[in-house]
This record gives structure tokens, C-alpha cells and sequence, in this order.
């Protein structure tokens, strides 16, 4: 896929991952839409982004992935002042075991939400262009974080979700390629403040420690230019891409045939 012409969402785009993706999309030649709770922070962007590219490749909408009203809203805007939607980049997240069904409903359901809404306005059987959907889980989503069960459930759920959804996608001909990223410790503000994060599961701090010491922090740059290679690459369609310091790697499932 060529990215010239192209037009993006990405939700959670105003910090960490999403600002990494939403810029190399913005340099590759897509117009983005940056959805995001966090205001102030994707306001400040956005000046930024205008200044290097221009003032009518990139648009703020305030969306809470928790609301599929305010999803709609924000995708019905996108095709009002884009033509169309053509990558999405559902990448908003948190982390907090305390406030579990919130973790839920934004890491989980915030996917499920976000790509039902974009169906109508991508999906080439109801007059889309068809195009392709990144999500953005975590190696914990291909196996358990102790101190994060909650946190680990719900990116479980997104790789599960998300080759659900190629399989669906490819057998009906949407038109539409969906993949998964499962990035491991990556230098965001997700990372701050672990302990109250982590609840009831915080005296499973040092444990998660020890394993940030063996596995190493990633940038979001180099998360980012992994989400590029899903979003260019048209043979990928149901990956799940493992990234961390030392490299990356597409994660083969057993075959239950
Ligand atoms: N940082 C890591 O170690 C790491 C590793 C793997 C995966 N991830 C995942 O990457 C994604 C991005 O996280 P990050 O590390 O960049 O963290 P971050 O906190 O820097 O950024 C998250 C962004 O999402 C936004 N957001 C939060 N709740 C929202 C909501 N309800 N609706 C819309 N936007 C919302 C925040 O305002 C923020 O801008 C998350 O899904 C996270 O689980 C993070
Ligand atoms: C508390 C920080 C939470 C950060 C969550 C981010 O999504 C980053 C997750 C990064 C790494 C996750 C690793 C998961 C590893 C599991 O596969 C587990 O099986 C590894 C077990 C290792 C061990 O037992 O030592």
C-alpha cells in the first residue's frame, strides 16, 4: 500500500506508540486523525505536525474509545473531511489492575468497538475502500504477565480478536487486511507509576523488573516502523508481529487442522 492520498485514524495518537505511528504515517504521506482523551497533549501535537506537514494533512478529534457513540462520531467527521477511511490504527490503551473493567473496556472493547464502527465506512461490500486495521496488543498478549493478569486478558484478547477478524475479513471479502502488534517494554508513560498500576499484583514489581532487565525497552519509533510494514506490506493479513530490542518476529499459532 502507498500511503500518498492515504487517510489514518489512529486512536490514543497524542502520546508514546500512537505519536510514533501517527508521525511515520504523516512522513510516509497519509493524512492522519488523531483520536485521543488527553486534549492538551494532542492539541500541542498537532501544532507541531502542522508545522512540518502542512496544515490539511492531520485533524484532532477528543474520542474516548470507551464510547462508541463518540467512535462513530469521530469516524462519520473523518469521511466528512477526508473522502474515506483506509489504515486504522487502534492503539489506545492503559494499564491499571486496580480499575480492571475500566482496563477492559478501553483495551478490549475500544478494539471490538473501533473496528465494528469502521466496517461500514472501509468494508468494500458496503461501499468502502477497503484498507487495513493494525492493533496494538503486547507480548503480553501472547503470553502471561504475572503482575498484569487483567492487562494480559485483554491483549490476549486483541491478537485473538484480530485474526479473528482477518479470517472473517478474508472468507467475505471486505477488502480489508487486520494484524496485530505484540511490542515488548516500550518507553512510554504507560511504564510510569508501576505500582499503583499494578494493584493488588504490585508486590509483583521486581518480578516484572527482572524481566525488563532480560528483555529491554523499545522506542516507539521502532514499534512505529512496525506498524509501517503491516500497513504497506498487502500480503499481511492475520500476523502477529512480536517486537523487542533484539529484534522481531511473526508469531506462528498451532493449527487446529
Ligand atoms: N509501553 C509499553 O511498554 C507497551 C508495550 C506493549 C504494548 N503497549 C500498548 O501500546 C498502546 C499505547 O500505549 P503507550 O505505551 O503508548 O502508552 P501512553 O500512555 O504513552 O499512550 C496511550 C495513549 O492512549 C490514550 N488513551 C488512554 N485511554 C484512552 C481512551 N479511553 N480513549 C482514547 N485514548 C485513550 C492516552 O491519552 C495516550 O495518549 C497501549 O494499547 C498499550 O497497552 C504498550
Ligand atoms: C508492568 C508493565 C506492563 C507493561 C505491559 C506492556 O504491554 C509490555 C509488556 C512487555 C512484556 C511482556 C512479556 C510477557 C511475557 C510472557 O510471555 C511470559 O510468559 C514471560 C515469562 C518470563 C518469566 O517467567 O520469566
Amino acid at each position: 500500500m502507498v500511503l500518498t492520498g492515504k487517510t489514518a485514524v489512529v486512536t490514543g495518537a497524542a502520546m508514546g506508540i500512537g505519536k510514533a505511528i501517527t508521525e511515520i504515517l504523516l512522513q510516509n504521506g497519509a493524512k492522519v486523525v488523531l483520536l485521543d482523551v488527553n486534549e492538551t497533549a494532542a492539541k500541542s501535537l498537532l501544532e507541531d505536525l502542522r508545522k512540518q506537514h502542512g496544515q490539511d494533512r492531520t485533524l484532532f478529534l477528543s474520542c474516548n474509545v470507551e464510547s462508541e457513540e463518540q467512535i462513530k462520531a469521530a469516524f462519520q467527521k473523518t469521511v466528512e473531511t477526508f473522502g474515506g477511511i483506509d489504515i486504522l490504527c487502534n492503539n489506545a490503551g492503559i494499564l491499571n489492575e486496580g480499575e480492571w473493567e475500566k482496563t477492559v473496556s478501553i483495551n478490549l472493547l475500544g478494539v471490538i468497538r473501533s473496528t465494528y464502527a469502521s466496517l461500514q465506512h472501509m468494508n468494500k461490500l458496503t461501499g468502502g475502500r477497503g484498507g487495513v486495521i493494525v492493533n496494538t496488543a503486547s507480548m503480553a498478549g501472547l503470553g502471561p504477565l504475572l503482575s498484569c493478569p487483567v492487562y494480559t486478558a485483554t491483549k490476549h484478547g486483541v491478537v485473538g480478536f484480530t485474526r479473528a477478524m482477518a479470517a472473517a475479513s478474508a472468507a467475505s471479502g471486505y477488502g480489508i487486511r487486520y494484524n496485530v502488534i505484540c511490542p515488548s517494554f516500550v518507553q512510554t508513560e504507560l511504564l510510569d507509576n508501576i505500582t499503583l498500576k499494578l494493584g493488588q499484583f504490585s508486590h509483583l514489581e521486581d518480578a516484572t523488573q527482572q524481566l525488563v532487565e532480560v528483555l529491554g525497552i523499545l522506542t516507539p519509533s521502532e514499534v512505529a516502523q512496525c506498524v509501517f510494514e503491516l500497513v504497506t506490506d498487502e500480503t499481511k493479513n492475520g500476523e502477529a508481529l512480536m517486537i523487542f530490542p533484539k529484534g522481531k518476529q511473526y508469531i506462528t499459532f498451532p493449527s487446529m487442522q
